[in-house]
């Protein structure tokens, strides 16, 4: 391991990450030290972490690197792993257009999600192409406290169960993981969205993410969201051959989110890098050890 360490800090809707840069996969990043990066009165802080890697160099993107140079080694904030991260992904792609990797346009992100196709606009914005939700049947309750609500399970590459409730103070301290029943629905946790109305296909959410407690955003949740909604308000693009736009505003920001008729959901919103700094190696190699 070298003696210093770059890292970034970047947010999207205030969803925050630590970028760590190592092209050939070079820094032993185990939970406990990625646990510790994310601290936040310990270490750096940060809902997880983007460790930048080149595909080729990474064993679990190898197989992307002919349709994407580099890979996102996305971790939850607890060291956990994650199949994939929304916000991450376009804070991923900012960092990209800052080092000089690539340009304002179109690029491609290896994830373990798969490949993610990311469009960078002049005005700031980025738009990622998530995919198309999977909305496994069965009813799942969550619940906080002493209350409970039905919640919709949807697959976005990571787990969620979207809860449609009164008032978003209802959802209480979302620090722990909200409960959930069957056990069996989601056999490696999941992320909890409850979400209230705003308007004609407005909404507004709180979240738990695993791996890191209550967030200010999650981009792969408000996807969740807009699909929830939509097939709760009856709305369902490959019926009606029309793109549906949802506006999701989360704690920190708004995101907008479109469903087309061939399933594929994209995602715009900001993505901002606010920091860069030094790790300090001593420290990072004691906690790898
Ligand atoms: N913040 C993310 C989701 C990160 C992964 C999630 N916590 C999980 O464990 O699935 C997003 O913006 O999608």
């Amino acid at each position: 391991m070298s003696n210093s360490i770059a890292f970034l800090k970047g947010h999207g809707t205030e969803n925050d990450f630590v970028i760590v840069p190592d092209p050939e996969n070079a820094i032993d990043l185990p939970a406990s030290a990625v646990a510790a990066l994310c601290d936040r009165r310990a270490g750096i802080g940060g809902d997880g972490l983007l460790h930048v890697v080149r595909s080729a160099a990474h064993p679990e993107a190898k197989d992307m690197a002919a349709e994407a140079e580099w890979f996102m080694d996305y971790r939850n904030g607890d060291g956990s792993i994650a199949e994939m991260c929304g916000n991450g992904v376009r804070v991923f792609a900012r960092y990209l257009q800052r080092a000089g990797h690539v340009t304002e346009g179109d690029l491609a992100v290896a994830t373990r999600g798969g490949v993610k196709r990311v469009h960078l606009a002049k005005d700031g914005d980025v738009t990622v192409g998530m995919g198309k939700a999977l909305l496994p049947e069965g009813t799942v309750t969550v619940s906080v406290g002493e209350r409970s609500w039905p919640a919709r399970n949807v697959n976005m590459g990571n787990p969620h169960a979207v809860a449609f409730v009164e008032d978003l103070a209802h959802a209480g301290d979302l620090y722990s993981p909200p409960p959930f029943s069957p056990a069996s629905a989601y056999p490696d946790g999941v992320n909890v969205e409850f979400v209230v109305d705003r308007g004609p296909r407005h909404v507004a959410l709180r979240v738990h993410e695993r791996g890191a407690g209550e967030t200010r955003s999650c981009g792969t949740g408000a996807c969740a969201v807009a699909v929830a909604t939509a097939r709760r308000d009856g709305a369902d693009p490959a019926l009606t051959g029309t793109p549906a736009t949802y506006t999701v505003d989360v704690p920190g920001g708004t995101l907008v989110i479109t469903e087309r008729p061939d399933g594929e959901i994209e995602m715009t919103g900001p993505a901002v890098i606010v920091a860069e700094g030094i790790i300090d190696a001593d420290w990072l190699e004691t906690l790898a050890r």
